[in-house]
């Protein structure tokens, strides 16, 4: 019999793993595991939230939302719907397979072109109306998993319409400056994009990887995590003078069943002139628990730039980054991955800027 190709290889009833999906050590052990850690958890309805989230997003690039006022039920429903998609039989979920050059569908994220190993995970990928896409899933009984998400997708632009606001404020925007930067003014026109995550329980969760270490490209990514299962990780750097010397490593990320994680993404960093870190983070996979993410990117529409704030650019130095459109900036990814930053820093600007480069 003709062996299957190792992207189709079944995670699901795996007893041991596959040459193509164990990764070397220098991937997985490339920074040490923190023993005692936190990601700092921010009940973002409290009026000093503001404060809390800027020193928050400055030190971690990351924060745990509580307090955001959207629907437990609904989360539930949100993880659901995902073990439901997931639970297809492979050649089903095939039907929905991503084509190239279009963002939607089940298949490998974009990252893992970077890696050469396969990981120990399924993604399934939603911008715009999931109806088309989904339909070949359930022929006929597909418009619950379309009302839920899209009844997510709305509660997610009203948090992250107030998420904008609080982090702009933290940086000692007034109201009126905030409605003079372009990813503000178009939040109604805003990009938006769903990414469910699937990790099953993995037979040797030393060898393999859930999603490799990487930053989100959008504005900032808000993660519903199942609860009780680890596995996210962030990248942590104690540089108390903020030079990026310190000591690094990996934070596991406590599941707070009542928590949605923050992190910050690259468009973020080069708004705020980099004071706010893009998040280094990845998905490590356990031995029992079948866990589930649903991530919401949300970035601003492809036709406006993103640069850095004008009232955060020092007048000696300059801006950090020079302006860029979301599908300009994912271009760059497509090409250079974590060196994007990078490659668009503005030609004017000498030095990297404090903390984030150097964790790359
Ligand atoms: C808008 C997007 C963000 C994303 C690339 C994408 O076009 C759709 C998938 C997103 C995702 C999810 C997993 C991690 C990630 C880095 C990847 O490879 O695909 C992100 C991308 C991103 O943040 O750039
Ligand atoms: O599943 C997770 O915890 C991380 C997922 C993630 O980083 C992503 O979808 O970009
Ligand atoms: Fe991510």
């Amino acid at each position: 019999m003709p062996s299957l190709p190792p992207e189709l290889f079944d995670l699901y009833s795996a007893r041991h793993i596959p040459e193509s999906h164990t990764w070397a050590s220098s991937y997985l052990y490339d920074h040490p595991i923190a023993a005692a850690d936190f990601v700092p958890t921010i009940d973002i309805s409290r009026p000093d939230a503001a404060s809390l989230i800027g020193a928050a997003c400055r030190c971690w690039g990351m924060f745990l939302a509580t307090g955001h006022r959207v629907p437990a039920a609904l989360l539930g429903s949100v993880e659901s719907q995902t073990r439901r998609l997931f639970s297809l039989p492979l050649h089903r979920k095939l039907r929905a397979a991503s084509h190239p050059g279009s963002i939607s569908g089940y298949g490998r994220p974009p990252l893992s072109s970077f890696f050469p190993k396969l990981m120990w995970s399924e993604g399934f990928t939603l911008a715009g109306d999931p109806t088309d896409i989904v339909s070949n899933l359930w022929p006929g009984d597909h418009s619950l998993f379309c009302e839920v998400m899209e009844e997510y997708k709305r509660e997610m632009k009203d948090l992250a319409g107030r998420l904008m606001g609080i982090m702009l404020q933290s940086l000692g925007l007034a109201q009126e400056e905030m409605g003079r930067i372009g990813p503000m003014r178009e939040l109604q026109r805003a990009f938006e994009v769903l990414q469910l995550n699937s990790y099953p329980a993995c037979p040797d969760p030393e060898r393999a990887m859930g999603m490799a270490a990487h930053t989100d490209s959008g504005l900032f990514t808000v993660l519903h995590q199942s609860a009780g299962a680890a596995g996210l990780q962030v990248l942590r750097e104690e540089a108390e003078d903020g030079d990026g010397s310190g000591p690094t490593r990996w934070v596991a990320v406590q599941p707070l069943p009542e928590a949605l994680v923050v992190n910050v993404g690259d468009l973020f960093h080069i708004l705020s002139n980099g004071r706010f870190r893009s998040a280094k983070h990845r998905a490590v996979v356990g031995p029992v628990d079948h866990r589930v993410s649903v991530a919401y990117f949300v970035g601003p529409p492809g036709d406006v730039k993103v640069e850095p704030v004008r009232a955060l650019v020092d007048p000696i130095r300059g801006p950090v980054y020079r302006p860029v459109t979301w599908p300009e900036y994912l271009g760059i990814r497509a090409r250079v991955f974590d060196q994007a930053l990078v490659a668009v820093r503005s030609p004017e600007s000498p030095k990297p800027p404090p903390f984030t480069e150097s964790l790359k």
